[in-house]
Parts: structure tokens; sequence; C-alpha cells
């Protein structure tokens, strides 16, 4: 195999400079931004709360602010990124806004940051044990000030108060205390992004965010590809001993995906970065993995993947956080890779992966693009694997089965 792979845009990016157009002054556009379930419902919720966005043109997002108002429903799907981020955004409406998604929504962690914002002034009406759905109570303003969190469940929990702080009063001092905050890039991209629209941010402090409050200026973004969903096309240059490129690969970036050169080089690869981007020549050989996760969980469903073809024992380690994930991505990954025949160990903070020859069998995905993706590596190298659902991609990738099949040089099935 020798592909070229053009990957669509960041996720992450794109619901960050959503979500910052929208508390800014002036226009912002999004070159190249991520058209999939998360970022259109992303729009769609800041559309519902009066914001001017434009999507109509692939390559060209352009974003009004106005004046936020209630009342409004906003649909998060599935999207962790809709779910924390826009409940600081509609304390800022004047009104009601309701919040809700797919049913697995309801059981993703919220209450941390319910809790957060009340500490801010926010009113909250939500579900018993602070879930979805909910209503943000906003008065047009809010105070702001210090909070203190834990958010050792989702880096999300931050990211979402943070984006917002600069239209509090006081701006915010975000402490988090507990168990480590996982997905450290994450807060990065975000501390990065606040600065770039203006932003006052101070992160000196292990723990604590502060944002300055202020006006925001709107910007032309620059969305850089979706490193994190190139995960499952670059182990495929491992799994058949190819060579997969991934153009416009950024040479610096807060993705937590860019991680993927040094953990697929532990487990084989070797990685070539040049100003045309990356590509990933495999070796003929999967080596197991001994890592520690906890900042690029995303990466997990893939690894997991090529792990139990590795030809030696992996431990993932640091991600507990990952059962509030799409699903419980630590149960889903034993209960899948072992019905294919892998010996895979559960442990609170993450698995034990001993790879023995695979049969090929069902492999579900629990609406969980990632185990998708999963899937799809262990399908290169054993016969007969079938995904309940490759519909899920559409999560963060709509043309995942398209690109699969380009790359794997077949022509695409009907699903
Ligand atoms: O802020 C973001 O864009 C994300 C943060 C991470 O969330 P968690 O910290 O909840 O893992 C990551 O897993 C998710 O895919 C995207
Ligand atoms: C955890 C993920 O998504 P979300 O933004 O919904 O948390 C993911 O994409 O792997």
């Amino acid at each position: 195999m020798a592909a070229t792979v053009r990957l669509p845009g960041s996720k992450s990016m794109t619901a960050r400079a959503l979500v910052l157009a929208a508390v800014s002054t002036g226009a912002s556009t999004l070159r190249a931004p991520l058209r999939a379930r998360d970022t259109m419902l992303m729009a769609a919720g800041l559309q519902a709360l009066g914001t001017g966005v434009s999507t109509g043109d692939d390559d060209l997002w352009v974003v009004r602010p106005q004046p936020m108002h209630g009342p409004a429903k906003v649909d998060v799907g599935l999207a962790g990124t809709v779910m924390r981020f826009l409940p600081p955004v509609a304390a800022l409406a004047d009104g009601a806004v309701t919040f809700d998604g797919d049913p697995r929504a309801r059981q993703r962690p919220m209450a941390p940051l319910i809790e957060a914002l009340g500490q801010l002034g926010v009113r909250i009406e939500a579900a018993p044990g602070g879930h979805l759905p909910m209503t943000v109570h906003g008065s047009g303003r809010v105070r702001g000030g210090e909070v203190t969190i834990d958010a050792s469940s989702s880096s999300q929990l931050v990211s979402g108060l943070l984006l917002a702080a600069a239209a509090f009063e006081q701006g915010v001092v975000v402490r988090h205390v507990g168990p480590p905050v996982p997905s450290a890039p994450h807060l990065e991209m975000t501390v990065q992004m606040l600065r770039a629209v203006g932003a006052g941010v101070d992160d000196s402090t292990p723990d604590v965010w502060t944002v300055q409050p202020g006006r925001l200026s709107g910007r032309g973004w620059d969305i850089e590809p979706d490193l994190s969903g190139a995960a499952p096309f670059l182990a495929a240059a491992l799994v058949t001993g190819g060579t997969v490129s991934v153009p416009g690969w950024p040479s610096s970036t807060t993705q937590a995906g860019d991680r993927l050169r040094e953990l697929l080089s532990a487990m084989g690869g070797d990685p070539i970065l040049s100003t045309d981007g990356l590509t990933m020549h495999g070796t003929g050989v999967v080596h197991g993995l001994d890592a520690d996760l906890s900042e690029v969980g995303e990466l997990t469903p893939v690894l997991a993947g090529l792990a139990a073809l590795a030809d030696s024992p992996s431990r993932l380690r640091g991600i507990a956080h990952l059962r509030g994930h799409e699903t419980d991505r630590l149960g889903a990954l034993t209960r899948e890779l072992s019905r294919l025949g892998a010996e895979v160990i559960e442990h609170p903070d993450g698995l034990e992966i001993r790879p023995r020859p695979l049969t090929g069998g069902v492999f579900e995905t629990y609406d969980d693009h990632r185990m998708a993706h999963a899937a799809a590596v262990i399908g290169l190298a054993v016969p007969g694997v079938e995904l309940t659902d490759v519909g899920c991609t559409s999560k963060t990738m709509p043309e995942f089965p398209a690109l699969w099949s380009a790359m794997v040089g077949q022509p695409e099935v009907e699903h």
C-alpha cells in the first residue's frame, strides 16, 4: 500500500474557532473547517442562540456574532465539545437555553461544569446527578470570578469555562482540585486559541487558569487537518508494511494527534515529517506499546486495535476518563478485542493487551467513531471483521468509509 490521505479539518480547532468567534467582536472566518456531526451541532447551537453562522461554503465558514438570547434549544448529539463548551456561552444569553442530546450524552460527565457555573452566579436546572437534559437560565451577563472544579473526568470542563470567560464581568480563575486533568494538549489548544483572539490568559501555575475580562477580536482561522483522525490511516501503514502520507501535517501544533509520530514509531513505524506533510512507513513489524495515554486519550481505540496485532504485549495506562467518552471505551475495547481472540485485561485506569491469533467476527461500535476506526485497522490483517455500524464515523469524519476504501484500493462497499 502506498496511499496519500487528505484529512478533513480538526474537530477540536473547528469547535473552538466557532465558539471564540461567537463571543468576539466582528466577523470571523474558518478556512478548511470540519464538516461533521459534532461541528455542525456546534454551529447549530450557536445559531439557536442568535449567532450568524454560515456554513454553505465547504472551505470557508463565516461567523457574525450577535447578542445572544433565549429561549433556545441546543442538541448536543454525542459531542463532548458541544455539551461542555456551549453552556458557559448560553449563560451569557438572555433567556432560557435547554440542552439535551443522544441517550448516551445523558450519562457523560457534566456535574462539575454545572456546579462551577453555579459558583460563577449562573442558575441551571439539570437532571438528577447533574446530567443532561438541563436548562441554563441566562440573564445576559455572567459575574465570573474564582471557581474550583474537579476536571479529572474531562479537560473539556475547563476548556468550556475558559472559552467564554473573557465575556464574564470578572473573567475567571479556574482552579482544578482532584486527580490529574487529562488531555493537556487540548487545554494548550484552548489557551493558545484564546490568546490568538486577544484574551489575557495565565496558565503558568499548574492546575490554575486565569482569563482576564475583555473584548476578543474576530479573526480568520486556518483549520489544520485532524491529526487524531489520522490514527487509523497511519496505523494502516504499520499493519500492511506500506506507506501512508498525510499532506498538510503542521510542523508545530497543539493537536494531541501529533503524538502519533512518537507512539507509532515506538510500535515499529518510521515517520518522516517534511514541509509537504507526514509520511508513515511501515517496516513490516508491529510492536506492543507501554505508554501513559492520559494526554492523548482519544488515540486509545486505534492504538489498542494495533496492539492486538503486535508481536509483544501492551499496557495502555492513565486513561480511566475514557469510561466517560462516547462509550465506556475501556469496557468496549476489552469486550470487542476479546471476542476476536485477543487476551485483554481491563484495569481501572487502562488496558493490558496480549496478542493472540485473531479470527473474524462482529465488532460492536457502540456509536463510537473511534471504535469503528479500531475495527477497520484490525480488518486489514484479519479477514471477516464486521462492523455493526460504520455510520457512527460521521461524528468526526463522514468521509471515513470513502477515504478508507480509497486507501486500501477497493471500491466503496454499501453499508
Ligand atoms: O477539547 C477537545 O476538543 C477534546 C478534549 C478531549 O476530551 P477529554 O479531556 O474529555 O478526553 C478529547 O478526548 C476530545 O476528543 C476532544
Ligand atoms: C472523546 C471524543 O469526543 P468528545 O469531543 O465527544 O468528547 C473523541 O472524539 O474521541
